[in-house]
């Protein structure tokens, strides 16, 4: 079904909302999968959250995961595009809502173009998983049922390093190695931590030289036992005072008293989160979160995030 509503993200969203109930009603139960394409000019937000913010919406169906593809021979020239202050330009949008991203067309540009697209992506959103593609080849697993906003599946997006598909079997052998020896995983995590000072540095940079607007991600993982009162008004009053900024987060906590791990994501002002399972007896107990949106200001999560540790 075409929604004829162009790219006026404000307008989509009542479209969005008949077109689905319509078709639930029509075809209850035959469908695995709904598909949206966006426009190009699109902002994914309004999108993602009218599966949040309208009941009969969400009753229906579950959002699954948002894809970009990215043309590599025409992104940077977007991705630099200077906008008026204040608004974020589109493609640099797509890119830090995304829970995959396929990088197309690789074959018309060279390997160094490749990479260094990859990290410019990496520095707005280091959170989603990336895949190199020609003709926009790529399994179908890869592009449906990814979870981006399921729970149970938040470990994957705050845990992993930022990788591409060179790394990615290498990555998951890695994973897998220590899932029964938690020892390592201790090692995993300081190990990620030193990559997300590296990465930090590569935003600021961005930020000097191509008048980025702003849009990064902050990642801060900490050992000890969350005070969940404290974080419960630490990360309200942040979305209070900044959720236009936070286009998305997710978090693994550790909280004093809970035998059970917290999980939660959230996008712009919504917010879910609950008790996943339990930690293992030698399970290192880690909190991780992972913030993307605009102006985002490290050292300030960072402080807030351990002020509410238990002292
Ligand atoms: N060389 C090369 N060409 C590609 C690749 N993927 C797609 N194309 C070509 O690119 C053209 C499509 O242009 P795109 O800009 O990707 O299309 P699009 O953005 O989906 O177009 P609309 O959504 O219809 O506006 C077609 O001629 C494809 O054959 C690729 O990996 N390599």
């Amino acid at each position: 079904m075409m929604l004829n509503n162009g790219c006026l993200c404000c307008t989509v969203r009542g479209d969005l909302v008949r077109m689905i109930s319509e078709l639930v009603d029509k075809k209850k139960g035959k469908f695995d999968h709904l598909v949206i394409e966006t426009t190009g000019l699109a902002n994914p937000a309004p999108i993602i959250q009218t599966f949040y913010a309208e009941d009969t919406v969400f009753n229906d169906v579950k959002l699954d995961g948002v894809v970009t593809l990215v043309d590599s021979k025409h992104a940077r020239l977007h991705l630099d595009e200077v906008k008026p202050k204040g608004i974020v330009n589109e493609a640099v949008q797509q890119i830090a809502y995304a829970d995959r991203i396929i990088i197309n067309k690789t074959d018309l540009v060279s390997e160094p173009e490749v990479s260094s697209l990859v990290e410019r992506i990496r520095s707005i959103n280091r959170m989603a998983n990336l895949k190199r593609a020609q003709y926009g080849k790529v399994d179908l697993d890869y592009v449906l049922g990814i979870g981006g906003f399921d729970l149970e599946r938040i470990e994957s997006a705050v845990t992993e390093e930022p990788h591409d598909e060179h790394e990615h079997e290498h990555e998951h052998k890695h994973e897998h190695e220590h899932h029964h020896d938690h020892a390592h995983d201790h090692d995993h995590d300081h190990h990620h931590h030193d990559h997300d000072h590296k990465h930090g540095e590569h935003n600021h940079h961005a930020h000097d030289h191509t008048h980025d607007p702003g849009v990064s991600s902050v990642s801060i993982v900490c050992e000890g036992e969350m005070d969940l009162e404290k974080a419960d008004m630490w990360l309200g009053n942040l979305l209070l005072e900044r959720s236009d900024d936070i286009y998305r987060m997710k978090g693994l906590l550790s909280v004093s008293g809970m035998p059970q791990r917290f999980v939660f994501q959230g996008v712009h002002d919504i917010f879910e989160g609950s008790p996943d399972r339990m930690w293992e007896p030698n399970e290192p107990r880690i909190n991780k979160i992972v913030f993307i949106g605009r102006n985002l200001n490290r050292e300030e999560l960072e402080t807030g995030f351990k002020d509410c540790l238990l002292k």
